[in-house]
């Protein structure tokens, strides 16, 4: 982790400074012709937070926060509450804490996704069609009986961010991936507002 001194890619939009960059592979950030709209939805409770198993579609069999596409005249924030009930059965007074951008080789369509956490939920969680929830440690309660959140059965750049999200800062990144799910090159950085 540096200070920043490199431009930040195509497709990382942020509003003041950035700080706390990594970044990391070879060759040129792969190009896009469309961006798709998206969003990620983390509930963060008393040491706890909330990933759901994907068991359709795409990332299948990896862990998540609940999520999806935005749909024509929803804003990503009304996006993101819809699709937590959705995937999760529960509501939630979700506020925005980061944004990301991924190209993946095959794909003409970029995503955007805007990152959502509550700390409060309304509701029961239940299981549904596309996810399985269930509750880890988020590393901030030594005694925590729950397992550690698992980072190598997640899309490879959450082991960049997530750290920055758990230290409750903004952040916001890029990251390009081969066909077969490779992260080839990455950048990421927190923003100071
Ligand atoms: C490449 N690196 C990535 N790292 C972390 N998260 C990623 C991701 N790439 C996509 N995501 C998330 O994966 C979900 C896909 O959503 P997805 O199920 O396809 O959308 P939606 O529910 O609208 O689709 P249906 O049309 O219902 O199938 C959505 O939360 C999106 O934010």
């Amino acid at each position: 982790m540096s200070n920043t001194t490199e431009i930040p890619p195509l497709g990382v939009t942020y509003e003041g400074k950035l700080t706390h960059e990594v970044s990391g592979g070879e060759g040129p950030w792969l190009p896009f012709d469309k961006v798709k709209h998206y969003t990620n939805a983390f509930i963060r409770q008393n040491g706890k937070i909330l990933l759901g198993y994907k068991k359709r579609g795409f990332g299948l069999g990896l862990y998540n926060g609940f999520g999806g596409k935005v749909e024509p005249g929803e804003t990503s924030a009304q996006a993101a509450v819809r699709e937590l009930e959705e995937e999760a059965g529960i509501t939630a007074p979700l506020r925005r804490c980061g944004s990301l951008f991924f190209i993946l080789q095959g794909l003409e369509a970029a995503f955007c996704i805007e990152i959502f956490v509550a700390e409060e939920y309304e509701g029961t969680i239940i299981e549904t069609d596309e996810m399985g929830p269930e509750w880890f440690s988020d590393g901030s309660d030594p005694s925590s009986d729950l397992p550690p959140i698992p980072l190598k059965q997640m899309w490879a750049d959450d082991e960049f961010w997530m750290p920055m999200f758990l230290n409750n800062r903004m952040f916001v990144g890029r990251g390009d991936f081969s066909e077969d799910g490779k992260m080839l090159k990455y950048w990421f950085g927190e923003q100071i507002l």
